[in-house]
């Protein structure tokens, strides 16, 4: 059973919560402890009231994480609160808003006079569980725009719904941000493409959309936008051919592509099998986030640049090769090499856009 109290406050009470919890994971493990009592420790730490009596190991951030994972929608009224409390406290209204793929957090370092929120500290906001996302919101300036940057974003397999997953970028639109950019880290499907190369999205196969998940399944608001959203043109275009122009100027237009992705529900890579159906679907790279997130920021009409960096080659045939292996570790040690070229760009293409508005 999930709802809000009169301070906007998740009550919440979910028997699935100890599962969840028990498979989730944490980058802070510094705080678990025997959770002999979920009801107390939730009432002490979180001021919520719930009906379960849960024994299981749990830290302080997994029970908050799992408390969040619990809910199931985000009423506008809640978003807007989550969007009062960023606008007010950092005393800036963003108009570019930026989520920083694996290993790509250091986007967000570039931002001047920011004011950082720590995802635990605002009200009602899910928390990252995931290597290489800080977890981590900051506002402040970038080539002369007021950005709002994701240093962490929120992934299906983390075991947060969909439109949870999406959610800050409709905070993100009652902030007043008209351009959502969001970057990823994903496999290169395309044998044309190497690791390290930048793949600009143009359009996406939404296989977590297939199997008839949406981040706007459930009542439809329209104050967001409409019931059915075109998601032809979803990757602005002219965006497209600025990045395409940067590129050049930058020396890395060899290096830069443009291609479809593809999101999977993760966290395991892909088989062979897979990446063979996926290619002749014409998918060109393959992750595990973004797509989500544009569906949810054209809904709200927003306008959308998207990039994946390739941090790794997928294999399409079989082979003994232990290389052939994605892993977390070569994705950021590679999203770590090249960012410094992916900050470069977002920095050039939002001073182009300053420029011309
Ligand atoms: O958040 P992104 O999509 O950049 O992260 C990708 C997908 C998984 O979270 C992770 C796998 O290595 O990288
Ligand atoms: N699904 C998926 N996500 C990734 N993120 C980085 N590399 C990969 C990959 O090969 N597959």
């Amino acid at each position: 059973m999930t709802g809000y109290n009169s301070n906007g406050d998740v009550a919440t009470s979910n028997a699935n919560g100890h599962q969840n919890g028990h498979n989730g994971s944490s980058n802070n493990n510094g705080n678990r402890q025997l959770t002999a009592d979920y009801t107390a420790q939730e009432n002490h730490t979180n001021n919520i009231n719930s009906q379960e009596k849960i024994q299981c190991y749990l830290s302080t951030e997994e029970l908050r994480a799992l408390r969040v994972m619990n809910e199931d929608t985000y009423p506008y009224e809640v978003i807007q609160e989550i969007a009062d409390f960023i606008v007010k406290g950092s005393n800036m209204r963003p108009k570019i808003g930026i989520i920083c793929g694996s290993g790509l957090g250091s986007l967000a370092d570039i931002i001047q006079d920011a004011k950082v929120f720590e995802y635990e500290k605002i009200p009602n906001f899910p928390v990252s569980t995931v290597e290489g996302h800080a977890g981590k919101l900051v506002v402040g300036n970038l080539e002369g725009a007021v950005v709002m940057a994701m240093q962490g974003r929120f992934h299906f397999y983390e075991g947060y719904p969909l439109a949870k997953c999406s959610m800050p970028v409709r905070v993100m639109k009652l902030c007043g941000v008209e351009y959502l950019f969001a970057t990823n880290a994903a496999g290169g499907i395309n044998p044309k493409y190497s690791v390290g190369d930048i793949m600009l999205m143009h359009d996406h196969v939404n296989m977590l959309g297939f199997a008839g998940n949406s981040p706007l399944q459930g009542p439809n608001d329209p104050r967001f936008g409409p019931r059915f959203p075109a998601l032809v043109n979803s990757y602005n275009k002219e965006l497209i051919n600025k990045a395409l122009e940067i590129g050049k100027q930058m020396g890395i237009e060899a290096n830069m592509h443009v291609g479809v992705y593809s999101c999977l529900g993760g966290p395991t890579y892909e088989t062979i099998a897979e990446l063979k159906a996926l290619r002749m679907m014409g998918v060109d790279a393959v992750g595990m986030s973004t797509v989500h997130e544009v569906i949810t920021a054209r809904h709200c009409d927003m306008k959308v640049f998207a990039f994946s960096l390739i941090t790794n080659k997928c294999a399409t045939e079989y082979s003994d090769k232990k290389d052939d292996e994605a892993n977390h570790d070569e994705v950021m040690a590679v999203a770590k090499n090249r960012q410094k070229a992916c900050c470069e760009l977002v920095a050039r293409l939002i001073r182009q856009i300053q420029a011309s508005s």
